[in-house]
C-alpha cells in the first residue's frame, strides 16, 4: 500500500514538472508557438501586413483628399470668375468661404511632403527629403533633394482614382483602390536634386508600376479579370514589361561593348538593379562569407510578406510623365516653393557646419545612469563624451526598450548597445549569483565573423574592471568542439555570435539552448543585412529560441524600409526607432571625398594599381582598402599586386578563419598597408585611419556602397572613396544620385605601367582566372539587369576574360551552366 502511494506521489510530481516545463517553454518561444489571440506566426505576419496595407490606405485617402479639396477650390475659382464677377443667383454662395489658391495648395503639397511621418510615403531611396537635425557638411552642388516626380504621380492616380470614383464603379472600385495605393506606397525616387536645382529630365527617375497598373487595371476591364486575377496577370506580365527598359540597357551595354578599349564612358543611366538567383558554384562570396547561408538581394521573404517584399517599380523619364499629365506649371511652382525651403534649409545648414566639426557630443557617460565600473573602463580607453548616437540611443535602451536606430558608420554603435546590455547583465547578476552555470543574459549577432570577434573585443574593454562577467564568441571557422568546451568550461553571460554557429549549437546541444532561456537583451548589429533574406531564416529560428520578455537593439547604419516593416519579427511593436541620419540627411560621412571612374574593364587592374600608387605619393601614412565583387576575383587582384611588388593582405570567404583573422589584426594595428578584400570587410569593420577605399565592379546594392565606404572618414575623420565602373555599370550611380559622388578629372594611364600590369598578370597562375573568371560570370549573373540577357553577360565575361589574359573562357561543367541559364549562349564551353 505504501509503495502504491509512493508511485503515486512520483507520478503526480512528474506532472506537474512536466506541465512546468511546458508552460515555461511556451513562454520562451521554444515549444509550440503562438501569439496574442492565439494566433499562429504566420497568421500573426499576415496580421501586420494588412495593418501595413491599412497604413498605406489611409496615406493615400489623405492625398485623395487634398486633392478633391484642390479641384473643389478650382470650380469654385472657375465659377467666381476671373474677374470676380460674383456666383450666378442659383449656385451656392458661402459669405466666409475663402477658396484655397493655386499657390497655398502648392504649399500644402510642400508640407505634406516635409512633414514628419511623411517618410512613409517613400521608399528606401528617395531621395533626402529635408534638412536633418545633425547637419551634413554642404558640399559644392549638393542640395537636399526632394522627390517631386512622386507627387506627379501621386496627382496622376488620384486624377485616375478620381476619375473612377463615380457612384457606378460599385465593389471593384476598392479593389482597385488597394492595389492602386500599394503601388503608390511604393513610388519611385527622383533626383530632386536636379530636379530642384535645374528642373531637367537628364535623371530619368523610376517611374512607377502604378501607371501601368492603372492601364493594366482598364485592360483587366475589358478582359473581365477580377482583381485577384489582375494581381496575377499584372505580375506575370511584369517580367514581359521589363523588356522594354531591358533593350535600352542592352542596347547602352552593346554601345559600350563596341567602344574602343581606350574609351572612357560617358555619363548614363539605369534601371534600378534587383539581384536573383545565381548558379550555385558562382564563387559568390556572399555564399560563403554570410556562413554558407545564400544571400540574396530580395528584401523579403515573399511567403511572410509576399509582394510588400519586391518593389514593383521601373523607371521611365520624367519628362513624359510631366507631359502626360499636363501639370508641368503646377510643379514648376511646386519646385520654386521647395527650392525656395531649400535655400532656407542651407542657411540654416552653414550655421550649423561648426557643430559638425566634432563626432562627439556634449554629454558626459558620467552623466549617465551607467556602472561606474563601466565609466572607469571607457575612461581608461579614452571615450569620455558620448558620440551622438549613443547619446541618442542610451536613455531609450537603459529604459529597457526595443530600439531599432539608424547612424552613420564609425559613429560608435558598437559602445551604444554594449553599454546598455552590461547594464542589463549587471542588474540580473545582482538578483541570481548563485547560479552553477549562468544564464545567457546578452546575445549579439553579427553578420561576419570578424565583425563578431571585433565587438567581443570591444566588449572586454568595456568590462575591463567588472570581475565575473565574461563574453565568447561562436563563429563559423573554428572547431566547433573547441566552442563547446569553452562553453563548459568558461560560462559567460554574453555571447557574440554568426547566426549560422550559433544555431549549430542551439540544435546540437540541448544544454546550451536551455541557457538561451534567461536571454535578457538580443542585439542585431548590422540589422538589415541580418534581417535581409540570406539570414532571415536563420534570425526566425534563433528568435523563436530565445524568450519573448527580453529586449531587442537593431542598430545599422543603413535602415531601408523594407527593414523597417520587417524588423517586426525581432521587435516589439511599441519600439522606439532612433535616426540620427535624419530623414533625408546625408548617410554618408561628410569628410569622405567621394569620386568615380568609368573605364572599360580590360583597364580596371591596372587603373587600381595607378590610383594606389598615386595615393601613396601622395599620403604618408596610407592605409587602404581595395573591395572587389567575388573572393575569386579579390585573390586575383591580390596575386597581381603582390607581383607588383605592393605591400599588400587579403581577406575573404575562401581563407582558413585562422588567417583572416591573423590579417585582419595585422591591417588593424598598422600603417602603409593595402587590404585587399570581399565583402567580408565591408561592414562594421573599425579599422582605424583608413585613409582611401577603392570599389571595383558594382557592389551589391546601395546600402553596401554606403558601407564599404564607411571603412574610412570614421570618427569624423577625412576619407577618399573611390568606385571603379565599366561603361555598362553605370547605371550604378543611379541608385547613389544622392550622395555627393563626383566623376573623378580624367586619369591618364601610364603606358608604362600598362606593360608592367600585362606581364605580372601573365605571371599569375591560370587556375587562379580561370576561378576568378566563373566567380565573375556567377557574381554578374546574379544582379538582374545584366543577369537575363545571357548573351550581353558572356559577351562581358569575355571581356573579363581579356583582362585577366585569358585566351579564351575557360570551360564550365553542364550542371554548372544549366543552373545559370546559360545552355546554347554562344561563348559558353562545356567541360567534356
Ligand atoms: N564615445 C566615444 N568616444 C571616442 N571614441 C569612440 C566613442 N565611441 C566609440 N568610439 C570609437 O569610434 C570608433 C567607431 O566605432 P564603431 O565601430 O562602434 O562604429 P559603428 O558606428 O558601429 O560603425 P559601423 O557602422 O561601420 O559598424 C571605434 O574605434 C570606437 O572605439
Amino acid at each position: 500500500m505504501s509503495s502504491f502511494r509512493l508511485f503515486l506521489r512520483d507520478r503526480s510530481r512528474n506532472v506537474s514538472r512536466l506541465l512546468c516545463n511546458l508552460s515555461f517553454l511556451r513562454h520562451m518561444g521554444g515549444g509550440p508557438r503562438t501569439f496574442p489571440g492565439g494566433l499562429n506566426k504566420w497568421q500573426w505576419k499576415r496580421l501586420h501586413q494588412k495593418k501595413a496595407m491599412e497604413k498605406e490606405k489611409k496615406l493615400l485617402l489623405h492625398e485623395k483628399q487634398l486633392y478633391e479639396a484642390r479641384v473643389r477650390t478650382e470650380i469654385r475659382a472657375k465659377l467666381s470668375g476671373p474677374s470676380g464677377r460674383p456666383f450666378p443667383s442659383n449656385a451656392p454662395q458661402s459669405s466666409t468661404h475663402t477658396p484655397m489658391t493655386a499657390k497655398d495648395h502648392v504649399r500644402v503639397l510642400a508640407d505634406r511632403f516635409t512633414k514628419e511621418g511623411a517618410e512613409d510615403l517613400w521608399n528606401e531611396d528617395d531621395g533626402p527629403l529635408k534638412s536633418p537635425p545633425a547637419r551634413p557638411r554642404k558640399l559644392p552642388g549638393q542640395n537636399p533633394p526632394l522627390d517631386l516626380r512622386k507627387t506627379v504621380s501621386d496627382r496622376r492616380n488620384f486624377e485616375s482614382l478620381d476619375h473612377r470614383h463615380h457612384p457606378s464603379s460599385g465593389s471593384e472600385e476598392s479593389d482597385f483602390e488597394s492595389v492602386t495605393s500599394r503601388h503608390l506606397i511604393q513610388h519611385p525616387p527622383l533626383d530632386s536634386r536636379k530636379a530642384v536645382s535645374d528642373g531637367s529630365d537628364e535623371s530619368e527617375g523610376r517611374i512607377v508600376e502604378e501607371g501601368n497598373a492603372l492601364g493594366r487595371q482598364s485592360a483587366s476591364r475589358r478582359t473581365g479579370l477580377s482583381h485577384g486575377s489582375f494581381s496575377s496577370f499584372a505580375r506575370r506580365n511584369y517580367s514581359v514589361e521589363a523588356r522594354r527598359p531591358m533593350s535600352r540597357f542592352e542596347s547602352r551595354v552593346k554601345q559600350s561593348l563596341s567602344r574602343d578599349d581606350g574609351e572612357f564612358g560617358s555619363k548614363g543611366r539605369g534601371n534600378s538593379r534587383r539581384r536573383r538567383f545565381s548558379n550555385g558554384d558562382s564563387e559568390d562570396d556572399s555564399d560563403s562569407d554570410v556562413e554558407g547561408r545564400v544571400f540574396r538581394k530580395n528584401m523579403m521573404s515573399s511567403t511572410a510578406l509576399r509582394n510588400y517584399d519586391v518593389k514593383m517599380t521601373r523607371r521611365q523619364p520624367l519628362k513624359n510623365v510631366e507631359e502626360d499629365n499636363g501639370s508641368s506649371q503646377e510643379i514648376q511652382m511646386i519646385r520654386d516653393e521647395l527650392k525656395r525651403r531649400v535655400l532656407d534649409g542651407n542657411a540654416e545648414r552653414q550655421c550649423g557646419e561648426e557643430e559638425e566639426e566634432s563626432h562627439l557630443s556634449q554629454k558626459r557617460f558620467d552623466e549617465c545612469n551607467i556602472s561606474p565600473l563601466t565609466i572607469k573602463a571607457l575612461s581608461s580607453a579614452g571615450y569620455v563624451q558620448m558620440t551622438a548616437v549613443q547619446e541618442a540611443t542610451l536613455p531609450v535602451c537603459l529604459e529597457g526598450k526595443d530600439v531599432l536606430v539608424k547612424a552613420k558608420t564609425g559613429t560608435g554603435k558598437s559602445v551604444a548597445f554594449l553599454l546598455p546590455a552590461i547594464e542589463s547583465v549587471l542588474q540580473a547578476t545582482s538578483s541570481g549569483r548563485n547560479q552553477r552555470v549562468p544564464p545567457i543574459l546578452v546575445l549579439v549577432l553579427s553578420p561576419t565573423r570578424e565583425l563578431a570577434s571585433q565587438i567581443a573585443a570591444e566588449a572586454n574593454v568595456l568590462l575591463k574592471y567588472h570581475v565575473g562577467i565574461g563574453v565568447q564568441t561562436l563563429i563559423g571557422g573554428t572547431r566547433f568542439k573547441v566552442d563547446q568546451k569553452r562553453l563548459e568550461s568558461d560560462p559567460c553571460q554574453i555571447i557574440v555570435a554568426t547566426p549560422g554557429r550559433l544555431l549549430d549549437h542551439i540544435e546540437n546541444r540541448s544544454g546550451f539552448s536551455m541557457r538561451l532561456m534567461g536571454l535578457k537583451v538580443l542585439i542585431l548589429d548590422e540589422a538589415d543585412h541580418l534581417l535581409d533574406l540570406g539570414f532571415r531564416k536563420d534570425i526566425e529560428k534563433i528568435v523563436d529560441c530565445v524568450p519573448r520578455q527580453r529586449q531587442s537593439l537593431l542598430f545599422s547604419a543603413t535602415i531601408p524600409k523594407e527593414v523597417r516593416r520587417v524588423s517586426q519579427l525581432v521587435l516589439k511593436r511599441d519600439h522606439v526607432y532612433v535616426d540620427t541620419v535624419g530623414l533625408g540627411g546625408l548617410e554618408t560621412p561628410a569628410k569622405v571625398l567621394q569620386s568615380y571612374f568609368i573605364a572599360p574593364h580590360v583597364q580596371h587592374f591596372q587603373l587600381v594599381y595607378q590610383l594606389l600608387k598615386e595615393h601613396m605619393a601622395r599620403v604618408l601614412d596610407y592605409k587602404v582598402i581595395v573591395f572587389c565583387t567575388t573572393a575569386m576575383v579579390t585573390s586575383l587582384m591580390f596575386l597581381l599586386l603582390r607581383e607588383l611588388k605592393m605591400d599588400v593582405r587579403e581577406i575573404h570567404s575562401r581563407k582558413p578563419q585562422i588567417y583572416r583573422a591573423r590579417v585582419s589584426d595585422e591591417f588593424r594595428e598598422s600603417k602603409r598597408l593595402s587590404l585587399i578584400t570581399s565583402d567580408v570587410s565591408a561592414r562594421g569593420m573599425d579599422y582605424p585611419d583608413v585613409t582611401l577605399v577603392i570599389q571595383v565592379g558594382i557592389p551589391s546594392d546601395r546600402e553596401q556602397y554606403i558601407h564599404r565606404l564607411g571603412r574610412t572618414g570614421r570618427e569624423g575623420k577625412d576619407g577618399e572613396c573611390m568606385l571603379v565602373l565599366a561603361p555598362w555599370e553605370e547605371y550604378f550611380l543611379d541608385e547613389i544620385k544622392d550622395l555627393p559622388i563626383e566623376k573623378s578629372s580624367f586619369l591618364r594611364l601610364d603606358p608604362d605601367i600598362k606593360v608592367k600590369v600585362e606581364d605580372c598578370m601573365a605571371q599569375i597562375d591560370a587556375s587562379h582566372k580561370e576561378a576568378a573568371y566563373h566567380a565573375w560570370l556567377g557574381y554578374y549573373n546574379s544582379i538582374r539587369e545584366i543577369g537575363r540577357e545571357k548573351t550581353t553577360l558572356v559577351e562581358l565575361a569575355k571581356q573579363f576574360c581579356d583582362s585577366i589574359g585569358l585566351q579564351k573562357p575557360p570551360s564550365m561543367f553542364r550542371k554548372t551552366v544549366n543552373k545559370m541559364g546559360l545552355r546554347d549562349i554562344p561563348g559558353i564551353q562545356i567541360r567534356k
